[in-house]
């Protein structure tokens, strides 16, 4: 049966993979995992925002954040010889994402369901 992921350096058709990609492969590898821990230190950081917000009667999305955010960093995009259109499909398909977080939390909070965030009970409705 046929693996999922082929660790072989050697290619199919049976040509010596050359030395040159193995090593960019180790600096491939760096990057993707650096890249992980990033995205999961900023989802932490935006999971207590989405609380924060949610707590606060704040709407999940900051439409003036995301444009000035978004202008910052299609500015060092450019600045850093990355396609800024680039940067910013990026940005918006994490922020989307923090975003269905965001939502997520502000139902539960709003449903009682967040430990320690139970909604004051309104006894005179
Ligand atoms: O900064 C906020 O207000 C967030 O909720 C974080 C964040 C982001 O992930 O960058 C997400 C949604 C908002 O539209 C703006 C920014």
């Amino acid at each position: 049966m046929a693996e999922a992921f082929d660790e072989s350096p050697v290619p199919a058709d049976g040509r010596p993979m050359p030395s040159e990609i193995l090593d960019l492969r180790g600096t491939i590898d760096n990057i993707d995992a650096a890249l992980v821990h990033l995205l999961a230190e900023r989802f932490r950081a935006t999971q207590r925002v989405g609380e924060l917000k949610a707590t606060s009667g704040m709407p999940p999305a900051d439409p003036t954040r995301d444009r000035q955010q978004i202008e910052r960093l299609k500015a060092i995009a450019s600045g850093a010889g990355l396609d800024p259109e680039f940067a910013e499909q990026f940005r918006n398909f994490i922020v989307s994402e923090v975003i269905r977080h965001h939502e997520r939390i502000a139902a539960e909070h709003a449903a009682g369901r967040r430990a320690g965030e139970a909604p004051t009970l309104d006894t005179y409705s």
